[in-house]
């Protein structure tokens, strides 16, 4: 099964009277554990695309199948519920809560997912080893580095341990070197734990690192690298 199935999907922003067609008559099928990147010009549809992948937002047209179900079809509370448990988001200005420490960032999906205290603990301290932040786990956002920030992004993304992860743009902000390492700690995590990452990307670093590429155009899919192929 594939962790994400769109058919014929199209979404139109209406501002006022005028009509904004961000994504038109999308088909596409992504890869159980594969590094898929969306690449394309500004304006070209990606964060819209990836928006509905994430039911954060719905499509005016087609059909959206995430883990199996059938998420058109969910109402409001199902889809946080759904989302809280299958989906995880790495976002490029990483959206960490300020004035929550590293440690409290990680640990708040499972908050939110009930997880009883002492499971969420032992989540916490194995997610913050994985990401190389253990020394930094009473730290908030403000006292991190980028790249620490992006980590603890990555970290909290996984806690609930998602199928697949959205990531928006995830090395805009950081330098190519720290762009690199979290590239690199992105496919560990792909590799050990077997979860699907979608991205979108303007970065060549991230392109290369692809298991499969696809180009958009105007709201449209133009040509795919890959398994995808
Ligand atoms: N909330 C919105 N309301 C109206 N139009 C929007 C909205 N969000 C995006 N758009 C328009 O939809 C189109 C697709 O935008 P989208 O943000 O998905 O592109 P993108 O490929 O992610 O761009 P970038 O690389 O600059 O982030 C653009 O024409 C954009 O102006």
């Amino acid at each position: 099964m594939h962790p994400v199935s769109l058919r014929n999907v199209g979404k139109t922003y209406r501002l006022d009277s005028v009509e904004v067609p961000a994504l038109s008559d999308i088909s596409v099928d992504i890869r159980q554990g594969a590094f898929t990147v969306l690449s394309g010009p500004s304006g070209s549809g990606k964060t819209t695309l990836l928006n509905l992948i994430g039911c954060i937002d719905a499509p005016d047209r087609g059909e959206i199948v995430v883990a199996g179900r059938h998420v058109n079809a969910m109402r409001d509370d199902e889809l946080s519920d759904f989302r809280a448990r299958h989906i995880g988001f790495i976002f490029q200005s990483f959206n960490l809560l300020p004035v929550l420490s590293a440690y409290e960032n990680i640990e708040y999906p499972l908050v939110l997912a009930r997880v009883p205290a002492a499971r969420r603990r032992e989540r916490v301290r194995e997610l913050l080893d994985a990401v190389g932040l253990s020394d930094r786990a009473r730290n908030r956002p403000g006292q991190l580095s980028g790249g620490q920030r992006q980590r603890v992004a990555i970290a909290r993304a996984l806690a609930t341990g998602p199928a697949l992860v959205l990531a928006d743009e995830p090395t805009a902000n950081l330098d190519s070197h720290t762009g690199a390492e979290i590239i690199a700690l992105m496919r560990t995590m792909q590799r050990e734990r077997g979860v699907s990452f979608v991205f979108s990307s303007h970065d060549p670093q991230l392109h290369a690192q692809a298991d499969d590429l696809i180009l958009m155009r105007d709201g449209r899919i133009v040509a795919t690298q890959g398994a995808n192929a």
